[in-house]
């Protein structure tokens, strides 16, 4: 359903106002009662065809003398101007829309329902060329004169189509119309309802009332003023003009009520009610009828200029947004490939600064580990590349004590007793890098001996010996005594396990590669004394 189903026209409020004047101005006179009169009788006749036409059907029969209250109420939900049309002109209507049947009147219905109904009658009453009315007539009171108009017109069609339907069917003659005549008054089905009046009015050129409007607003104006004094006028046209105002207001507010209600009970397929252009009431004009075509094609043209106009509001919106992405795309990158830049930055400045920097400190460590190394075997040539140490074996079990020469022994130095030629005993001191008592252990022999096993890994040559006579102790020094201990272990156990244990902590950096060998020369004869093959050989001099 569209706006247009509840339209009204400017020419009609202004008769409406009009004639309401003149109806109050008469009330103080004799004409109101002969008025009055007459309009109900008209009521009556109209209400009394539609009993003898439609019969009491589904209760909604009229009372034989129906107030107009009671009238308008009768007609409202539009079933039985529906059906009534149908029975003078069979489908005219196609689609009734009935009421349920436990309801008695048209306020049960629905808005659209009703409108649809209406709408429908106005559209087919149009087509008929017979007098209409318009949809808010059935919402007010005092209205219903154009109603009973509409109805008697349609009385007096089927008269003329009962006897015979000969020639075109002129109505107007039979009957009184207080409005006058009008040419049908289209609105544009799609625009909001101001807008429509001054389209109607200016750009399609056509007069806001017709030659038939102006005349009948004419007729009434000048019969409003006729028995006003001059100096009065004035200030009733203003109270007139206040009037429309106020009536066009009221008429908008109902408008848009019916707007809100319609679009909420809208159906889906309402494709067919679209094209349906609303008419008021009209005269027999054939330049009309020549028009309506060309009208709605007006119509339909702006209707579809205006969806345009809101798919392109649509379209340019979205490209709008499509411009917001696109900038805030190319945003993001520029700022992914300033961080882009800023991370191979930083990634060279750490590349470049930091780790070769800890390169550069790896280097100078390196640097200096060698220098300390240089200044550790340094100090060892200072201490003297060639060292002698002396040992002092304790008596072995069953060996008497008092036989023991060594007179004293200091850090480097042992006295020993000599007997002389003459029986006099003489002291004799002997010199040493350092002299190891009977009590010395085989763990402070060998520290003295370790700093120079570290030289070995740093490259240099180092070569310990044991010297002295059968039984002084050798063998126990340079290896240890026959049942092995921890504590017991020789010199060459703790320096081999001093190597590995070095070469283990310097793995990361340096790789060594240790090897043994133990000969035995023994009557200016070297034997291999790991030889693997059960024999001790000969080890080859050559
Ligand atoms: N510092 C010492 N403490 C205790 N016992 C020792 C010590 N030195 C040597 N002995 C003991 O003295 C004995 C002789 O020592 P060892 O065999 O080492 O002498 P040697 O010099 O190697 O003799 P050879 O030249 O005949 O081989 C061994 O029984 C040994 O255990």
């Amino acid at each position: 359903m569209e706006s247009n189903d509840f339209s009204f026209s400017l020419v009609s409020i202004v008769e409406d106002v009009l004639q309401q004047h003149i109806t109050r101005s008469n009330d103080a006179g004799l004409l109101l009662p002969r008025k009055l009169e007459e309009s109900s009788l008209r009521r009556y006749e109209a209400a009394a065809w539609l009993r003898e036409t439609l019969g009491v059907s589904n209760g909604r029969d009229f009372p034989a003398e129906p107030s107009e209250e009671d009238f308008r109420l009768g007609l409202r939900s539009g079933i039985v101007l529906c059906n009534v049309l149908n029975k003078v002109n069979p489908g005219s209507v196609s689609k009734v829309v009935e009421a349920p049947d436990d309801v008695a009147d048209g306020a049960a219905l629905s808005a659209f329902q009703y409108f649809e109904n209406i709408r429908n009658f106005l559209n087919a009453v149009e087509g008929m060329d017979l007098p209409s009315f318009e949809a808010s007539d059935m919402e007010k009171g005092g209205k219903s004169i154009r109603i009973v108009n509409c109805i008697l017109a349609l009385k007096s069609y089927n008269e003329w189509k009962q006897n015979g339907g000969t020639g075109p069917f002129r109505y107007g003659s039979n009957m009184k119309n207080n409005f006058g005549s009008r040419k049908p008054f289209l609105r544009k089905s799609s625009e909001p309802f101001m807008s429509s009046m001054s389209i109607t009015h200016s750009s399609t050129d056509q007069p806001l009332c017709s030659d038939g409007d102006s005349r009948s607003i004419n007729a009434l104006v000048r019969s409003f003023i006729s028995d006003k004094k001059p100096e009065d006028i004035p200030s009733v046209v203003e109270s007139v003009l206040n009037k429309v105002m106020e009536e066009v207001q009221q008429r908008l507010s109902i408008h848009n009520e019916m707007m809100k209600s319609s679009s909420k009970h809208i159906p889906e397929d309402v494709s067919s009610c679209e094209t349906v252009v609303p008419s008021q009431q009209c005269e027999q004009d054939e330049e009309a009828e020549e028009n309506i075509p060309l009208q709605v094609e007006e119509e339909n043209t702006q209707r579809i200029d205006s969806e345009h106009y809101e798919e392109q509001k649509i379209l340019l919106h979205q490209q709008k947004h499509i411009q917001e992405l696109k900038q805030t795309l190319i945003t993001t990158k520029t700022g992914m490939q300033l961080l882009q830049k800023k991370y191979q930055e930083d990634f060279f400045h750490l590349g470049s600064n930091h780790v070769n920097g800890l390169a550069h400190a790896a280097k100078g460590y390196k640097r200096v580990l060698e220098e300390n190394r240089k200044l550790y075997n340094l100090v060892q040539d200072l201490k003297g590349n060639i060292r002698v140490y002396c040992r002092v074996r304790p008596f072995l079990p069953g060996e008497p004590t008092m036989l023991s020469t060594v007179e004293h022994i200091e850090e480097g130095t042992i006295t020993i007793r000599v007997p002389s030629k003459y029986g006099k005993e003489e002291h004799k001191p002997f010199m040493f890098n350092k002299v190891f008592g009977p009590s010395a252990t085989q763990e402070e022999v060998f520290s003295d001996m370790q700093p120079l096993v570290r030289s070995v890994l740093d490259g240099y040559n180092v070569c310990i010996f044991a010297y002295g006579q059968t039984g002084s102790g050798k063998t126990f020094t340079m290896t240890g005594p026959k049942e092995l201990t921890e504590e017991s272990l020789g010199v060459n156990y703790r320096a081999l396990a001093d190597l590995f244990l070095l070469s283990n902590q310097r793995k990361d950096t340096t790789s060594y590669e240790i090897s043994v060998q133990m000969l035995e020369i023994y009557n200016e004869q070297v034997r291999d004394l790991l030889a693997t093959d059960g024999q001790t050989k000969r080890y080859p001099l050559d």
